[in-house]
C-alpha cells in the first residue's frame, strides 16, 4: 500500500481571509474592505490594482499591520499579528515588513544615510554596522555620494530611492508599496519599477504594490484587481484573440 502523502502546496507568505474594514464618518459607515480572501505568494511581485477609493491602501495597511481589520484573519509567515501586543507588533513589523509610501515619508531633518539607518535602530545596536549597511543600501539604489543630502536636496525619484533603501534596511521578507510611482514622472517611475524588480529578484522578498499605473501593472507577476472593497475575479480570455489585450499580457493572474 502506498502510504506516501501528497506533497502539500507551498504555504503562501501571507494569508488574508474574510477581511472587512469600515471607516466611520460621524454617523456614516464607509465600507473599505468587504470580505477579502487573498494569498500572497512568497518571492513574487504582486500588484493590487483598482480605481480610486476601491480599498487598495486600506488592504495594504491591514496587510502591513499598520491598521487592524474589523473582521477576518491576517497571517504572515505563520504569525497572527492580532495575537501580538503593541511592542511585539512593532518589533514584528520592523523585522518582517518594509514600507514604501507614495509621498516618500522621509524624515526631513535627517539626511539620506540617517533616514535609511533609522529603522535599524530598533534591531541593530552597533552604529558602525548600521551605517555600513545604510551606505550599501544607498549604493544599491544608485545614490552613492548623496548620503549627506537631506530630502529637500533630492529629486522625487531620488527620495523614492531613499525610501526603497529604508524599506530594505532590516532585510524584510515582505515589502509593501502604496502607489510608489504616483508622484513621479513617467521615466522616473519606469526607473523605480526596474529598480524594485531587480531588488525583488536579488533579495527574494515578496513585493506587494497598490497602483493604477499601467507600467507597474505590466511588471506584475501576480495581478489582483479590487473594486468596491472586493477582489474582482479575472476575466476569462476570449477564445482566439487577434490582438492581445493588456489583461492577457499579464503573465499570471491571482484569484
Ligand atoms: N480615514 C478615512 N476615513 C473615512 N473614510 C476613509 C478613510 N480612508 C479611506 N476611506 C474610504 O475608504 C474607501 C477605501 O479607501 P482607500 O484609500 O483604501 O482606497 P484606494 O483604492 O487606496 O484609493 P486611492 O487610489 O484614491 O488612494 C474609500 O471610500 C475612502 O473614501
Amino acid at each position: 500500500m502506498d502510504t506516501s502523502a501528497t506533497p502539500a502546496a507551498p504555504r503562501p507568505l501571507a494569508r488574508l481571509r474574510g477581511l472587512r474594514k469600515n471607516y466611520h464618518l460621524g454617523e456614516v459607515q464607509v465600507p473599505a474592505l468587504r470580505g477579502i480572501d487573498l494569498d500572497i505568494t512568497a518571492g513574487g511581485f504582486t500588484v493590487i490594482a483598482g480605481p480610486s477609493g476601491s480599498g487598495k491602501s486600506t488592504l495594504l495597511h491591514v496587510l502591513g499591520c499598520i491598521d487592524r481589520p474589523d473582521a477576518g484573519q491576517v497571517e504572515i509567515d505563520g504569525i497572527t499579528p492580532r495575537e501580538l501586543n503593541d511592542d511585539q507588533l512593532s518589533a514584528f513589523r520592523a523585522r518582517r515588513i518594509g514600507f514604501v509610501f507614495q509621498n516618500f515619508n522621509l524624515l526631513p531633518v535627517l539626511n539620506a544615510l540617517e533616514n535609511v539607518e533609522y529603522p535599524m535602530r530598533l534591531l541593530e545596536r552597533d552604529g558602525t554596522r548600521r551605517r555600513q549597511r545604510a551606505r550599501e543600501l544607498l549604493a544599491a539604489v544608485g545614490l552613492q555620494g548623496m548620503e549627506t543630502r537631506r530630502p529637500n536636496q533630492l529629486s522625487g525619484g531620488q527620495r523614492q530611492r531613499v525610501a526603497i533603501a529604508r524599506a530594505l534596511a532590516n532585510a524584510p521578507g515582505l515589502v509593501l508599496a502604496d502607489e510608489p510611482t504616483a508622484n513621479l514622472d513617467r521615466q522616473t517611475g519606469a526607473d523605480i519599477i526596474a529598480l524594485m524588480r531587480r531588488i525583488q529578484r536579488e533579495t527574494g522578498a515578496s513585493f506587494v504594490f497598490s497602483s493604477h499605473d499601467p507600467a507597474l501593472i505590466q511588471a506584475a507577476d501576480v495581478l489582483v484587481r479590487i473594486a468596491d472593497g472586493q477582489i474582482v475575479p479575472p476575466l476569462t480570455p476570449p477564445a482566439a484573440p487577434s490582438v492581445p489585450t493588456a489583461q492577457e499580457e499579464i503573465r499570471h493572474e491571482s484569484v
